[in-house]
């Protein structure tokens, strides 16, 4: 027997990204003519996408691994990797996206609505994009990143107009089968129906579609029968009918046992759920129809006649019908028809249900604690030793591009967790040389020794953050020291000067000191050359 599929798992990985090329032109005559690596495609992303003519989950069941195609890797001659396509699952309208804990993540209503699964990984650069004004030819490439992998649940709650709700074998699937072009499954045993039945129904100018759900029994929703796994499909239904049997032969069954049953059990799951759902209206409270089916045996005719008074003093609309003989179908159909169009005018869809959306997931960006340039570092000790735990998105995404087999690449790292500012923080938050860095999730990151020579700002070693041993050593005066310096020389150049007139008076020199100095210019002059 084909079990009950409208919940399933899928495992969804995206494809990861093409590496970048390290590759340098080659010219006639020009040895080396500068990097031309193209970039590595980005991987291709698992996408579900809401289509109409999908109605079932059960394509995942058999096939429940999805895996987006990877990028290509980048080419020289700066040759672009192509990017994996993305893989787009059909799910069909009313599918609930949740994570392994159950919690809902998207729900997928309207054609066109998309929820990304898994994301590709980006494709690296190659490295003529990694040249600069400083690094002309860059001897490495960025590796692609690997593409996420997720694991969610997809529940499928199917919406319709009307929901036929009814004990196994009372004609629901008849019912449809004869008033749509559906043609469901039909058989004389109960839960003949596993997976919902979609038809559309036209009736006058209204056009609206009626979901052929499972039967119910008493204790459905504690789960007996298929229980909560189609009262589920209900839910998204704007009105309900009530497909009852009269011609049941079964002991302890009549159409107003029937009723009281399913609506008892209605009742119980509309309790269940009404705290998820509260801006809808409450499954107790939707519009309803009864539907006595059989009439064509004429027992069941008699009984319809019978029990018809009271049910309509109940409140319900009563119908009889046979799907065998298609007797009472049109009027019927009309009836359906107004009730859909009566819950269509009360709510008026707003626009956004209108629109096909595209839903992703939260971006990591923003974490709890992330400073501003999105990263934290946190200290943990590991076997007495520190160990500084670095989270964020850049230095992780930073970390999987690197090709840790070549010196330039991890150069190249170093330079980039510095301009982020990791190496200060780490200064800041009184990391040691010689520490143990690990960046990224405890399982699957990157140790490394700090090594801060390699990463720039040396300088800062030997003193606390605010310090500097350079501002230590040098002896720039201060404006103090230079005004005495000042006075020094001044005084120095009038001693000598007074000493100079004493010698001068005591008949040592023929000339005074400013003729000297004019001789001495004089001289200088006759020795430069002409100009011409
Ligand atoms: N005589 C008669 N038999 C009917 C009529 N409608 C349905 N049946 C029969 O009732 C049996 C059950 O019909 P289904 O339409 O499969 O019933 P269902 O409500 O979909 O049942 P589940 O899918 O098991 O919940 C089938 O053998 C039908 O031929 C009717 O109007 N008259
Ligand atoms: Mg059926």
């Amino acid at each position: 027997m084909a079990s009950f599929v409208d919940r399933v798992i899928v495992h969804a990985t995206g494809g990861n990204g093409g590496h970048g090329c390290v590759s340098v032109r080659r010219e006639k005559f020009k040895p080396l003519g500068g990097p031309d690596g193209g970039n590595g495609g980005d991987g291709g992303s698992v996408i579900l996408r809401v289509d109409g003519q999908s109605t079932t989950l059960l394509g995942f069941h058999h096939s429940p691994h999805q895996k987006a195609p990877n990028g290509e890797p980048g080419k020289g001659d700066l040759r672009h990797g192509f990017k994996g396509q993305d893989l787009i699952l059909s799910v069909p309208d009313g599918t609930v996206v949740k994570d392994r804990r159950g919690n809902v993540l998207a729900d997928l209503l309207g054609e066109g609505t998309e929820y990304v699964i898994a994301s590709g990984g980006y494709g690296g650069l190659g490295n003529a994009a990694l040249s600069s004004q400083k690094r002309k030819a860059p001897g490495f490439a960025l590796l692609g990143t690997p593409g996420a992998e997720h694991e969610v649940e997809l529940e499928l709650k199917s919406i319709a107009d009307i929901a036929l709700v009814g004990f196994p074998s009372a004609g629901k699937s008849s019912l449809i089968a004869a008033m749509s072009a559906a043609r469901p499954k039909i058989a004389d045993y109960p839960f003949t129906t596993l997976v919902p039945n979609l038809g559309v129904v036209q009736a006058g100018d209204t056009r609206f579609t009626v979901a052929d759900v499972p039967g119910l029994i008493p204790g459905a929703s504690q789960g007996k029968g298929l229980g909560l796994e189609f009262l589920r499909h209900v839910e998204r239904c704007a009105a309900l009918v009530h497909v009852i049997d009269c011609a049941t032969l079964e002991p302890g069954r009549d159409p107003l046992t029937d009723l009281d049953a399913l609506e008892t059990e209605l009742a119980h799951y509309a309790q269940d759920i009404q705290d998820e759902n509260q801006d809808t209206v409450p499954l107790t409270e939707r519009p309803r129809m009864v539907v006595l089916n059989k009439i064509d045996v004429p027992e069941a005719r008699e009984l319809a006649e019978f029990i018809r008074p009271d049910l309509e003093k109940r409140g319900y609309r009563v119908f009889e019908v046979s799907t065998a003989s298609h007797e009472g179908l049109r009027q019927l159909g009309f009836a359906m028809a107004e009730l859909v169009a009566q819950v269509r005018t009360e709510d008026e869809p707003d626009e956004t249900d209108t629109q096909s959306q595209v839903v992703r997931p939260e971006p990591v960006r923003g974490r709890r604690g992330e400073n501003r340039k999105g990263f934290t570092i946190s200290r943990e000790d590991r076997g007495g030793e520190p160990l500084w735990h670095v989270r964020g998105e850049k230095p992780e995404r930073w970390v999987q591009q690197t090709d840790f087999n070549n010196d330039e690449a991890v150069g190249y790292l170093a330079d980039r967790f510095a301009k982020l500012g990791i190496e200060d923080e780490l200064f800041r938050t009184g990391a040691r040389p010689g520490d143990a860095v690990l960046i990224g999730p405890e399982d699957n990151g990157v140790v490394f020794d700090w090594e801060p020579t390699m990463v720039g700002g040396a300088e800062l070693l030997g003193g606390p953050r605010g310090t500097d041993l350079r501002l230590d050593e040098t002896n720039r005066p201060t404006r103090r020291e230079k005004r005495e310096q000042f006075y020094d020389r001044m005084d120095a150049k009038a001693e000598a000067r007074a000493e100079l007139e004493a010698e001068r008076k005591a008949g040592v020199w023929t000339e005074s000191v400013d003729q000297a100095r004019g001789r001495h210019l004089d001289q200088r002059r006759q020795d430069l050359p002409e100009h011409e």
